[in-house]
């Protein structure tokens, strides 16, 4: 059996924007998806969300995986089972933790020798293939780890503040909450594409600011984000409440992170003031994880068997 494992994310900035090609900064985090495979005499897809064969409504990202990888090698029968830190459809980059985690198992286990570069390209095609739309920052992010700019695929220095998520425990589908975006930009094309681009400038900015650690530069700016994002509509009551109470128990910023609807909102902390932080999105309702900015991407947790 060959284990690895792939870490989720949190946008600084970008996304949404960064479908339509503007500029985001993603940062990828400690929490992770763990993908276990072994040869089989049939396909069985295991994890949280049941036990399936090749089941393209119910594990749609894995069961593209495999058609994927047949590309490169001859998939009969294999056994995946899921195990992952992440809350799924919340903003974290589940679906591309589960992606990235599973190609590269297959990749060992089969012996493919695909190249990083080789899986986030994979992955990507099939966050295409199920959402319809998909920027790479999401795959890129969990197999390289770090801090990335999309689209320019550049590496950032790492972000050393506490990282703090509050889930709203609302689920939200990526692919609805794009679809949406793309039906309020072409009907409004000259209200929503500049809200784009100004959100895809942020990241431009910022880009020096990460190099020289001005977390509190780079949080005025993640703010700026939030509102935009409320305006393009994948704001929520529940996310601007723990936005609020994010920023009112001293965070440095406070925004949704990932598609929103639902789903998760993160916030840059200062050295001590995480636990604070916590408790203020606890006391609104939502559930809050302290985490921190990995630079481990995709990895090969064990081999036995
Ligand atoms: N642990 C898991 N096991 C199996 N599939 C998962 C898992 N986590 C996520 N997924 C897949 O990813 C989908 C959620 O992806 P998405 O809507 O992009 O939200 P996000 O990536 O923000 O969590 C799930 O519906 C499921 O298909
Ligand atoms: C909304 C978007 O920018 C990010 C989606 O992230 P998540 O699936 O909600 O973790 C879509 C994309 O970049 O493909
Ligand atoms: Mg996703």
């Amino acid at each position: 059996m060959i284990t690895c494992s792939a870490p989720g994310k949190v946008y600084l900035f970008g996304e949404h924007a960064v479908v339509y090609g503007e500029s985001a900064i993603c940062c990828a985090i400690e929490l992770r998806t763990k993908v276990s495979v072994e040869k089989s005499d049939e396909i069985i897809i295991e994890s949280v969300l049941g036990r399936t064969g090749l089941d393209h409504d119910n594990h749609p990202y894995v069961s593209y995986v495999i058609e994927k990888m047949r590309q490169f090698t001859d998939i009969q029968g294999v056994h995946i089972v899921i195990e992952s830190q992440l809350p799924v459809g919340s903003g974290l980059g589940s679906s591309a933790a589960v992606t990235v985690a599973s190609i590269q198992a297959l990749n060992h286990l089969y012996e493919c020798e695909l190249s990083l570069e080789d899986i986030a390209k994979t992955g990507h095609e099939i966050e295409r293939m199920v959402q319809g739309n998909a920027s790479p920052t999401d795959t890129y992010v969990s197999t390289m780890g770090g801090v990335v700019m999309i689209p320019q695929r550049k590496k950032l220095d790492l972000i050393n503040c506490p990282i703090v998520v509050g889930n709203t425990h609302k689920f939200s589908s990526t692919k609805e909450l794009v679809g949406n975006v793309a039906k309020l930009r072409s009907d409004f094309p000259s209200v929503v594409e500049p809200i784009l681009s100004n959100i895809g400038q942020m990241s431009i900015l910022a880009e020096r600011l990460v190099a020289e650690g001005d977390y509190e530069t780079i949080g005025k700016l993640m703010n700026i984000n939030q509102g935009l994002l409320d305006a393009i509509g994948v704001g929520s009551a529940e996310l601007s409440s723990l936005v609020y109470a994010a920023r009112g128990s001293g965070a440095i910023s406070a925004k949704i992170t990932g598609a929103g609807g639902g789903g998760c909102m993160v916030a840059l902390a200062r050295e001590n003031n995480a636990q604070d932080i916590a408790k203020a999105i606890e006391d609104t309702g939502g559930e809050a994880i302290i985490t921190k900015n990995t630079a481990e991407g995709v990895r090969l947790e064990s081999l036995h068997g």
